[in-house]
């Protein structure tokens, strides 16, 4: 947490979405789609900085299989970002759009 800034971020989405949760009285459900969303992103983002440090451990230099193990890593991330984007547009989407009258 301290020398990993994706992971601050992610601290950070994390409290806003729970405080959003509360605000809205998710129901049950909701917060479990939720729960797996956050959680996926997390453990994502852990894994992805693992391999980044076993990767730069074993392959300091150049090297074509340590760049794809990273981009591939990081693709991973991606593919949960979005997952867990689409669980937070369908859960909070429509009471934000509520509030702001849409
Ligand atoms: N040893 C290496 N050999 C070949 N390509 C590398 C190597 N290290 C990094 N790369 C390439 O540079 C990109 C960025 O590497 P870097 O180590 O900064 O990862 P990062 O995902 O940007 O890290 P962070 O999450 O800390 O920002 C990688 O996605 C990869 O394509």
């Amino acid at each position: 947490m301290r020398t990993e800034v994706h992971l601050q971020f992610h601290a950070v989405a994390t409290v806003v979405v729970l405080g959003l949760g509360w605000y809205f009285e998710l129901t049950r459900g909701e917060w479990a789609l939720v729960a797996l969303a956050v959680g996926l992103v997390w453990s994502l983002e852990l894994v992805n900085t693992a391999i980044e440090a076993v990767v730069n451990l074993v392959s300091p230099e150049y090297h074509p299989l340590a760049g794809r193990a990273k981009d591939v890593a990081a693709g991973a991330v991606l593919v949960g970002a979005v997952a867990a984007l689409a669980v937070g547009l369908l859960v909070f989407g429509p009471r934000i759009g509520a509030l702001l009258g849409w």
